[in-house]
């Protein structure tokens, strides 16, 4: 014997009924079929019930609307005489619940019991139409099998005695028999109901009374999810699940089964098979006795009730009192409000309790009114309420036997910069839940569930700022490089902002970096930095990264509020590492504190590894004692292009062809760039310095900077004779310039030198860079860094590989 149940969408049309015949007709077993009303049906005879009581005659559209959708659905399935059948049976309900209402709308009274009546009418009506389509069926009244106490609205049900008459009722039975959900009667004879997704517990009642070997609940979701589908596209179904992590699961709002359903059922041992009527194909969930030797993983599902309010009573006046919590708990029940969490600090000064937020105004009157002497004279505070928020809940039996789950959980929320409000784990490890604002609970979901269920890939989301000459090319590399980093590393790189200073487009699915040009030109929205960070911290995505490859000085100051939003930054932009000490010392200390990375490893010779190299010195207890450098790809360039026939400033147009040069070459040209990046090196050593500290030693005039771009442009050729009658000095010498950047006890320096054959930095070619540390260690001979120092590809490349620092992979 079976018992399968039909919920109201897989009964919902003509065509889901055909659906429900033919999985009822491919059984092998005798079986009881439970359905519930058509869809939506219970709500509107309900409706129509309450416009009634209030004197409207809405109720008669409505009416004839329930009225529309039964002929229709019986005019589709049925033919001929038994059409004329099934219609007369309809009609005389029908009739019957149009009787009724119209006496509630005379005499303007809807009694819990007359409700009660009147709520069951739309399973009647649907379990004579399909017990009359499926051929052979029989039909039964649940209504006269299951008996329940008087309590109209939410009726208690007397198993002894509904057992006993399900018993009887199926006795010698074979075949199969259709019955209405959700309808019951007290021992007078009148209709109770078992309250709303009352026909899954009519059909577990069934089920335990008669012993099936299984109950099949039928709707139209795949089973029980890992999370919410809706909220996270990666949750699966999950294939196994035992009683009680059913339950709680849905207490926590995964609505896939009536949550005192499974009560009946698993006293005796009876498992619960979730299917899809539209998908009977897929396997479903198994709910049934736990997995012996806690073979299943730890962790089910994740589930969440959103629109909760948080309630607080705290005072010293607490601790140590035997009866609070009963007085307080007492003074809730008396107003049937359901407490849906309880947290308590152990030393019993406070206690806080989450309700539905539409309770949480009668909770707290209850609680002021149970305690008004103890907040008088001060020992309790006044009762807090806080409202707009969510509870998150990850249920498993095996917790119980795995050790971390706790910690790798609120690590994980942690550094993604969500704030955890109020913690409930009970002792059973069933369940560990947990309180968000609502705000964060898409976030939270979405972390959680990735670092449990989908622990194999990490996704990191990627806000990009600047698309110029490194952006464009970094995205490339990342576009190339997707598909390895997800196959061998697990690691997904997910394209989700992307700003220039005209447009910005975010988008949380995912921006396809194929094309992303012509969508950010299409649907893109008026850039602004301001707007752009706002939009990223809004979004509120896990495991964030903003990317600045711009050289602006206003996105440098955007990383603080980034920071702090548990954003992390990757940037090429120099500007911030390399502005006053005090921020620069700021950034790093937010990126510590929250736990996510700060990184700028191309801020210092491109795509050499020369930060990750220094910083590994100075963890390891080396002590820097002396920088001496080649930092600009820019200068290096120009003192190794510049010759009779490529004057100065031809060398300078090279460099900016090169993709070598700052966006505004000045910055090269002037010596700044070449300070910001020292400055950031002596810091990454260990020592404060600021810009002043710097001594420059310019090599073209200031008055050649002091115009504007177009000025520069149109003058620059005027350093071309005066810089070639050096050159062949140089060159006559046999020596070679090169700008150089020096630290030395305490004392910074950059500027152009004289180097002679034999120096490490005489054969330095191209655009090149060249470090030497000399420290603690490496002291006699310095330790040497040196290669492409500018350039889109290799500073894309750098900036890529510190995108993949932050994901930890
Ligand atoms: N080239 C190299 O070898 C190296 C470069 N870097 C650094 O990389 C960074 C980028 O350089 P590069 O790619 O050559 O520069 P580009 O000029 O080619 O690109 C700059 C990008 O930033 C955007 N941008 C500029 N200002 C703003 C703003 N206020 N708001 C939004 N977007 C803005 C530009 O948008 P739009 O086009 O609309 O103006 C453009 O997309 C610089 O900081 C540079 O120092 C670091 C190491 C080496
Ligand atoms: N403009 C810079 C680029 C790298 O930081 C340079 O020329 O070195």
């Amino acid at each position: 014997m079976k018992v399968l149940k039909f919920g109201g969408t897989s009964v919902g049309s003509a065509e889901n009924i055909r659906r429900v015949k033919e999985i009822v007709k491919n059984q092998q077993d005798d079986v009881i079929v439970v359905v519930s009303a058509l869809g939506g049906i219970t709500d509107k005879i309900l409706n129509a019930a309450r416009m009634a009581v209030m004197g409207t005659e809405y109720f008669n559209t409505e009416m004839t609307g329930i009225k529309e959708r039964h002929e229709e659905v019986v005019e589709a399935l049925f033919n001929g005489e038994q059409k004329e059948t099934v219609k007369e049976t309809v009609i005389h309900l029908l009739d019957e619940l149009d009787k009724v209402i119209q006496g509630v709308s005379m005499i303007g009274e809807l009694t819990p019991k007359t409700l009660d009546k009147i709520g069951g009418f739309g399973e009647r009506l649907s379990s004579h139409i399909i017990s009359q389509f499926i051929d052979g069926a029989q039909w039964v009244d649940s209504s006269k099998l299951i008996k329940t106490d008087s309590a109209f609205g939410r009726a208690l049900v007397d198993f002894e005695k509904s057992e006993k008459l399900v018993q009887e009722a199926f006795n010698g039975f074979s075949g199969i028999c259709v019955a209405p959900g959700f309808v019951s009667s007290n021992n007078a004879g009148e209709y109770t109901t078992l309250g709303r997704g009352g026909s899954d517990y009519t059909a577990a009642i069934f089920a335990a009374a008669l012993d099936a070997h299984v109950l099949e609940i039928w709707t139209d979701v795949d089973g029980f999810m890992t999370a919410d589908p809706r909220v996270i596209r990666k949750a699966y179904t999950i294939e196994s699940l035992s009683y009680s992590e059913a339950m709680e699961l849905s207490h926590f709002g995964a609505k896939v089964i009536y949550p005192p359903t499974i009560l009946p059922v698993y006293q005796k041992g009876i498992p619960i098979q979730i299917k899809n009527t539209m998908k009977p194909e897929a396997e479903g969930s198994l709910i049934r006795e736990s997995e012996p030797n806690g073979k299943d993983r730890p962790i089910k599902g994740i589930s969440s009730i959103s629109n909760i309010s948080l309630i607080t009573v705290q005072g010293l006046g607490m601790v140590g009192v035997t009866g609070i919590s009963m007085r307080l708990f007492g003074a809730l029940a008396r107003e049937d409000i359901n407490v849906i969490l309880i947290s308590q600090a152990s030393s019993e000064n406070s206690i806080s309790f989450a309700v539905d937020t539409p309770k949480a105004e009668a909770a707290e009157q209850a609680i002021s009114n149970e305690f008004e002497r103890e907040i008088a004279g001060q020992q309790i505070n006044k009762v807090e309420v806080e409202s707009g928020l969510s509870i998150v809940a990850i249920v498993g039996e095996n917790m119980k036997q795995t050790t971390g789950i706790a910690g790798k959980l609120f690590n994980t929320i942690g550094k993604n910069g969500v704030n955890i409000i109020a913690i409930a784990q009970g002792a059973s490890e069933l369940n560990i839940s947990w309180v968000v604002k609502d705000g964060d609970l898409r976030k939270t979901l979405n972390v959680v569930h990735e670092s449990f269920f989908l622990s194999e890939n990490v996704e990191v989301n990627i806000f990009m700022l600047g698309i110029g000459l490194v952006g464009g090319n970094l995205l490339q590399q990342v576009r190339q490089q997707q598909e390895k980093l997800m196959k061998e590393k697990h690691l997904k790189l997910k394209l989700v902002g992307v700003a220039n200073s005209k447009k910005m487009l975010l988008d949380r699915d995912g921006i396809a970096i194929d094309g992303f040009k012509e969508r950010l030109d299409a649907e893109g929205e008026q850039s602004g930095l301001e707007a752009y960070k706002q939009a990223v911290i809004d979004m509120n995505i896990f495991n964030p990264v903003f990317v600045d490859c711009t050289a602006s000085n206003d996105a440098a100051d955007l990383y603080a509020d980034l920071l702090n939003a548990n954003v992390s930054i990757v940037t090429a932009n120099k500007v911030a590492a390399s502005s006053e000490y005090e921020n620069y010392l700021k950034l790093k200390k937010i990126a510590k504190q929250k736990g996510i990375k700060f990184l700028f490893e191309t801020n210092v010779g491109a795509g050499l590894p020369i930060i990750n190299t220094l910083n590994d010195l100075v963890n390891a207890g080396d002590k820097i004692q002396k920088i001496e450098a080649v930092l600009s790809g820019t200068l290096n360039f120009i003192f190794n292009t510049i010759a009779q026939d490529v004057p100065m400033s031809k060398t300078i147009k090279m460099a900016q062809e090169e993709g070598y040069s700052e966006p505004d070459p000045r910055i090269d040209l002037s010596g700044i760039d070449v300070v910001r990046k020292l400055m950031i090196l002596v810091r990454e050593s260990g020592y404060r310095i600021d810009k002043e500290d710097v001594v420059i030693n310019k090599f073209i005039p200031d008055e050649f900077f002091d115009g504007s771009m177009e000025d520069f442009w149109d003058g620059v050729s005027n350093l071309d004779a005066d810089f070639e009658q050096r050159r062949q000095k140089l060159e006559s010498e046999n020596k070679c310039w090169r700008f150089v950047a020096k630290y030395e006890d305490g004392k910074a320096e950059v500027g152009l030198q004289e180097i002679e054959q034999g120096h490490p930095f005489f054969d330095l070619q191209g655009s090149n860079n060249l470090v030497m540390f000399t420290t603690e260690r490496y002291h006699e001979f310095p330790m040497i860094i040196k290669g492409y120092g500018a350039g889109a590809e290799v500073t894309a490349a750098g900036v890529f590989a510190d995108i993949i620092r932050v994901s930890n992979v």
